[in-house]
């Protein structure tokens, strides 16, 4: 069967359109998703349902220009995507015990696996550049928030599905055994206690009248419903709730599973013999029901099979995972997947099938719930393990793989954040080389997945990966179910309502609207629900807990609107969203064309409309400046990296965050940028460790402290090294590290040992950039020239691609003659275009920058700024960064904010506000200070 086999009619054109919608003529570019007349793949399927109208937009609604009808020639049609609508998937999951394709002892216990049963294990801050910023304007920074939303969602799933992660908890032990399971659940703590009340002990949850249990949503009976049913039955028990039938119908459902795992075992054995078309066709209608798959999928799961490293890019929502799902099921190994946020990996490991057993490690675990995890790996018991990119600077995780060959396949989910050119760029991920693949874990396998990368962010992964320019497999990032709207808007909030109460949009039943700010979204829900729009916003400042009841209420459609920043839909897989809209311009089309990929996952025709006015883009132009940096400040942070060329090879170092922040004017995640640049860029400098609270307080509580320094060489050091302040001892966790030659890691777990003695307590506080130094600069000045001039090209790279959303917008709104589709405010198909050379050619912006590039009072204002704030000091970016409105460090906007210059030149190039800013110091200061 060929890759394309999911060419089986139930494409967008053949999908009924969204309640009550009246019918337009189908568009153009839908039709050539017809129906295949391969009499194997028509006999799998119903016939789709014919191509319906649509109701076109209310003309005399619109806010500024007329929706009239129209047909879309999509130039996706070339390559369409074809979305059909799955058959129902298997719904409740358990474990099956037969499937067990690591053989138990795979892992060495020899290995340095005892080490990681320690309590010590430092993983704490590993995925802390997940955390980094608050600032909603940056997508990294919402995405990191996106973890907290999981938890809930996990929570939730864990009751449908025992393959789930559950927050806090595991269902109790006996409930497994008595299942039969092995709980191939992983434990995640997210600090919601409420939820491990109950599954506390048997006579908790009896006493407890809210035990979870009791709101277990309604069990939809699926292949692999049993186990869970089990695992219910003794709680339905206790609670009287378990009727005959319902106890006849487990019975019967575990016959069933029973019976379905031997199937599943059978399928494998047959592709394990041989990995015909056919065959792996008969698996996935096994395990998720589905017919066919979908384009590009056989294609990419064939190539993954025969051990060939591929690039897989495919728009959001047609169905990554199970390529590498699938194989993870045939392959021998372990599947280990990296994925930048935790949400993502939660919401991957929700959507496992029941045979695939799961496992994640991250951050926010106990170290309890680590051992758990690494218990289940070191039995064999985990088939695939998400991970954060940082788990890698871990050599305990690393040890486990040092004798045996587990795994077969590495993944590496959203691969364009490996890459300084993506809208995305993780530094964490640059660590991801294919030689720590081939040498550390001895695979040579790697899928990299990807939704949105342009060419130029594909080569750069290609290369580090070293994945061979024939082993791509792509598609056009766009699905072509969405229809594609912008209009000029000079009141959006009125605009919105008037929108969200016209046709079609009064007839969807879920929509997300995106905006930039916190305050914009609590303001625009406070609107919306005023005008009686069932509405809600959710941005990372609202309480974890809250929001993934947000998140809850939006999927089971009690919420209609969801007005959120970019925080809202990382690893959301509702799929019957039917708009999107813009309250403000995306960072670039990049972010734009996955924010739109959130709508019509169902295959369903969706409307995206996007408002567009200038403000908002002059105010995320001056905010792409916010992370650029001088040579001047980029040399200072080198000179403390390196403690000015006195550092020696093999000395741990290293740099408080909070407080270099702001010495160095510099955000906390540009430091780190350049840390990682110095371990990974042409020379290796230092080699980064995990991050660590430095700053210790101990207090010394049964042994006089000097009788203990004499059987204790750590005690010994400390009271070297330490000071005393009433009573206590402070010191610095490396510096005492350094000095008996331990890394600190192990200096903390030898505190924690002497905690859990009762000798000690400690508290430990002050984040920091650990570090090993590797090689020490001979010339601190010249690296720094370089790495300033990396910088400055990423921070271009950043513009451009806002121009290019810019340019794309403008172009439809101004200069788009509306022929081929395009008409009023739908712009489907000049968009597509804009987006599909974009991404192919890496296309500049045509269309010059509203950027101002001179202004007559400029440099008459910068010398009034600098007059009347002598007492402080500036580099010419932080005068630029002051007139343009971007906060920073060192000069946040709750200070600076004050002055009258605040934001006053933010429609001036910023480079030439710099320009300006760096003569006038010059003339004020004289030439050394700049
Ligand atoms: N062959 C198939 N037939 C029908 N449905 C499928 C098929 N393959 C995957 N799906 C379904 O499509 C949906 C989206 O899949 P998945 O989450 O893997 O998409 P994705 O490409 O990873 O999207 P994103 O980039 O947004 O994460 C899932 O519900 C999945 O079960």
């Amino acid at each position: 069967m060929d890759s394309d086999s999911d060419s089986d009619g139930s494409h967008v054109s053949a999908t009924p359109p969204r309640d009550h919608i009246p019918p337009p003529p189908p568009p153009p570019p839908l039709k050539p998703r017809a129906r295949p007349t391969s009499s194997s793949r028509s006999s799998a399927r119903t016939p789709a349902p014919k191509p319906q109208s649509h109701r076109l937009p209310n003309p005399s609604n619109l806010p500024s220009q007329d929706l009239t009808a129209m047909s879309i020639p999509s130039p996706l049609s070339t390559a369409p995507f074809h979305v059909r609508r799955p058959l129902d998937p298997p719904e409740t999951v358990a474990t099956i015990d037969s499937f067990q394709i690591l053989p138990a002892g795979h892992f060495s216990k020899s290995a340095s696996f005892s080490k990681l049963q320690r309590p010590s294990l430092n993983f704490e801050n590993e995925e802390s550049d997940l955390a980094r910023s608050k600032s909603e304007l940056k997508s990294e920074t919402v995405e990191r928030d996106g973890s907290a939303v999981k938890s809930t969602s996990s929570v939730k799933a864990a009751r449908k599905n025992l393959n789930l992660i559950r927050a806090n908890v595991a269902l109790p032990p006996t409930k497994l055994r008595k299942s039969g399971g092995e709980g191939n659940f992983v434990r995640l703590n997210m600090n919601h206690n409420s939820y491990r009340r109950k599954f506390l002990s048997k006579s908790a949850r009896k006493n407890s009248r809210s035990s979870g249990f009791k709101r277990f949503p309604k069990r939809r009976k699926g292949k692999f419903g049993a186990e869970i049913e089990a695992q219910m039955e003794g709680v339905f028990e206790e609670e009287g709730l378990v009727t005959e039938s319902t106890k006849q119908k487990i019975m019967q459902e575990s016959e069933s599973r029973k019976f379905d795992s031997e199937l599943v075992e059978a399928a494998l054995s047959a592709v394990r013999n041989d990995a015909s078309d056919v065959n792996l066709v008969k698996l996935l209608k096994l395990v998720y029901g589905y017919d066919l798959f979908r384009d590009r999928q056989l294609e990419a799961i064939r190539m993954v099979l025969a051990g060939k490293s591929t690039m897989l890019v495919l728009p959001t929502g047609a169905g990554k995972s199970l390529c590498y799902q699938i194989p993870s099921m045939i392959l021998p190994g372990m599947t280990l997947v990296v994925s930048p946020l935790v949400a993502l990996m939660i919401d991957q490991l929700k959507q496992l099938p029941p045979m695939i057993n799961g496992g994640l490690l991250c951050s926010s675990q106990t170290w309890q719930e680590t051992s758990e995890t690494l218990r289940l790996l070191q039995e064999g018991s985990i088939k695939v393990l998400f991970v954060s990119p940082e788990r890698f600077l871990n050599e305990d995780f690393m040890g486990i793989f040092s004798t045996d060959q587990l795994v077969s396949l590495v993944v590496i989910d959203e691969a364009h954040c490996l890459s300084e050119w993506s809208h995305n760029f993780r530094p964490s991920y640059t660590r991801l080389r294919a030689s720590l693949f081939h040498v550390r874990l001895r695979v040579n396998c790697i899928l990299a997945m990807t939704a949105t990368a342009t060419s130029t962010t594909l080569d750069a992964v290609m290369g580090a990966l070293e994945i061979p320019s024939s082993n791509l497999i792509q598609k056009v990032p766009l699905r072509d179910n969405l229809q594609l709207f912008i209009s000029m808007s000079h009141n959006r909030m009125k605009d919105l309502l008037m929108l969200l109460r016209s046709s079609p949009y009064s007839e969807v039943q879920s929509i997300i609207v995106y905006c930039k700010f916190q305050s914009e979204t609590d303001l625009i829900s406070r609107y919306l629900r005023d005008n009686n729009i069932s509405a809600k916003s959710y941005h990372s400042g609202i309480p974890t807990k809250d929001r993934a009841r947000i998140q809850e209420l939006f999927c089971s459609n009690k919420i209609r609107v969801i007005v959120a920043t970019v925080a809202f839909g990382m690893g959301l897989d509702k799929r019957d969203i039917g708009a999107i809209m813009h309250y403000s311009l995306p960072n670039s089309l990049e972010e734009y064309v996955q924010e739109i990929g959130r709508a019509g996952r169902d295959g369903r025709l969706s409307y995206c409309h996007l408002f567009y006015d200038d403000m908002t883009y002059f105010k995320l132009r001056s905010l792409a400046h916010s992370d650029g940096v001088d040579e001047y400040a980029v040399d200072k942070f080198l000179c403390q990296v390196f403690n000015n060329g006195t550092t020696s090879h093999g000395q741990v170092c290293s740099i408080m965050k909070e407080s270099a922040s702001r010495r160095f004017d510099m955000k906390e995640e540009v430091m780190l940028t350049i840390l990682t640049h110095l371990e990974l860029g042409e020379v290796q400098y230092l080699q980064l460790l995990p991050q660590l609270n430095v700053t210790c307080t101990l207090n010394f509580h049964q042994t006089q402290p000097v009788l203990l320094s004499d059987k204790d060489i750590v005690v010994a050091a400390i009271l070297k090294k330490s000071e005393a302040r009433q009573g206590q001892y402070v010191f610095d966790i490396p510096t005492v590290a350094n000095s008996i030659g331990v890394t600190a890691a192990e200096l903390t777990n030898h505190l924690q040992n002497l905690k859990l003695k009762g000798e000690i307590t400690y508290e430990t506080k002050d984040s920091a950039y650990c570090y090993v130094v590797v090689d020490v600069p001979e010339d601190i000045c010249s690296l720094s020239a370089n790495v300033t001039k990396w910088l400055s090209d990423i921070e271009s790279c950043k513009v451009h691609k806002l121009d290019a959303m810019n340019g794309a917008a403008v172009f439809a709104l101004n200069t788009c003659e509306r022929t081929n589709g395009c008409s009023g405010t739908q712009h489907t198909w000049c968009l597509q275009r804009k987006i599909m050379d974009y991404f192919d050619k890496d296309y500049h912006c045509d269309i010059p920058s509203k950027m101002t590039q001179s202004s007559s009072f400029l440099r008459a204002d910068i010398k009034v700024f600098l007059q009347s704030n002598s007492q402080a000091k500036f580099t010419p970016r932080a005068v630029a960064r002051i007139l343009h409105g971007i906060s920073s460090p060192a000069y946040p906007s709750m200070i600076w904010g004050r002055t009258h210059f605040w934001g006053r030149y933010m429609k001036v190039d910023f480079q030439v506000v710099m320009e300006a800013a760096k003569a006038e110091l010059m003339n004020f200061v004289g030439k050394d200070t700049v």
